[in-house]
């Protein structure tokens, strides 16, 4: 346990699944104040809720939209008036589909920016304006992807939101790094999690992911939680402006591994 995480209160956007969940779960073993937000699955949020508390934390669930501002801005709102504050906060909700890019209509492009993007940045935004107001050296962390930096076909807007996290986040730090908070990215490869169990259950598409990391294996949403948690404490207190890669090496190019080319 990280010691000076206790009762700290800590906003999760998309929190109901995944890799949301876990660091709920997780921010609750630390005893820390759990703002669970969810789009539209609130007996799953309630269900985290519940672990969160079992674990020893508090938690509270948010319905919200994070491609709607007036939504984070109340996701944010409420973790301060029910808990007295914030001081971490974590820009988890992404979506993906695949889609050909030109069969992708600007609506559809837009939307996936507006959720894993402008989602993030207002989530950064109000979370520094609280920081500042308060005087309180908080941190941010935005759940980002591989797909910072690899390019991934029939994916543009999903790639295009993840790589604009990574300057959004790197700006932002930069920015706020003379008040004391800190901004980082995590970015995951390949997890395994209910939304990306179907895919993974299929041998062949399994194997060819695992072929992709140079580990050989594929990750669980514990592993981003554990770096998440590490990340919010005083441990990573000398940390900001960072990406950290959870991947199975997956971003060191594995096609390297044979050491020919
Ligand atoms: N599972 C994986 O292999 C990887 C996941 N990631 C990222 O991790 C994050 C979490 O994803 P997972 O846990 O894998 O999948 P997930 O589908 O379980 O979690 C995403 C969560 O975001 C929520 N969400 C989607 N749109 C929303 C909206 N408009 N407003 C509020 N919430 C919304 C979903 O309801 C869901 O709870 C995402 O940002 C994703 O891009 C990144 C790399 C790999
Ligand atoms: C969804 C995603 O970012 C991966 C690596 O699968």
């Amino acid at each position: 346990m990280y010691k000076d995480l206790k009762d700290k209160v800590v906003v999760i956007t998309g929190a109901s699944s995944g890799i949301g969940k876990a660091m709920a779960e997780a921010f609750g073993i630390e005893e820390c104040k759990v703002v669970i937000n969810y789009n539209s699955s609130k007996d799953k949020a309630e269900d985290v809720a519940a672990i969160v508390k079992k674990n020893g934390g508090d938690a509270i669930t948010v319905q919200g939209d994070v491609s709607v501002e007036e939504d984070v801005v109340n996701i944010i709102q409420t973790a301060i008036d029910t808990f007295g504050g914030l001081d971490i906060m974590i820009n988890n909700a992404g979506y993906e589909k695949a889609t050909p890019s030109v069969e992708m209509s600007a609506e559809a492009f837009n939307n996936v920016m507006h959720i894993n993007l402008t989602g993030a940045f207002v989530g950064s935004r109000e979370a520094c304006k609280h920081f500042i107001e308060t005087g309180k050296k908080g941190n941010i962390i935005n759940i980002s992807s591989v797909h910072d930096v690899i390019p991934w076909p029939n994916y543009v807007n999903y790639a295009s939101s993840k790589g604009g996290m990574k300057l959004m986040m790197e700006t932002m730090s930069m920015e706020f790094a003379p008040k004391g908070i800190r901004i980082n990215n995590i970015s995951p490869g390949a997890i395994v999690t209910e939304h990306t169990k179907e895919k993974f259950s299929d041998d062949k598409t399994r194997e060819e992911t695992e072929r992709m990391i140079p580990m050989g294996i594929i990750g669980e949403p514990h592993q981003v939680a554990n770096v998440a948690i590490f990340l919010a404490s005083e441990n990573a207190s000398y940390i900001t402006g960072e990406t950290i890669y959870v991947d199975g090496g997956m971003t060191k190019y594995p096609s390297f591994m044979g050491g020919k080319g």
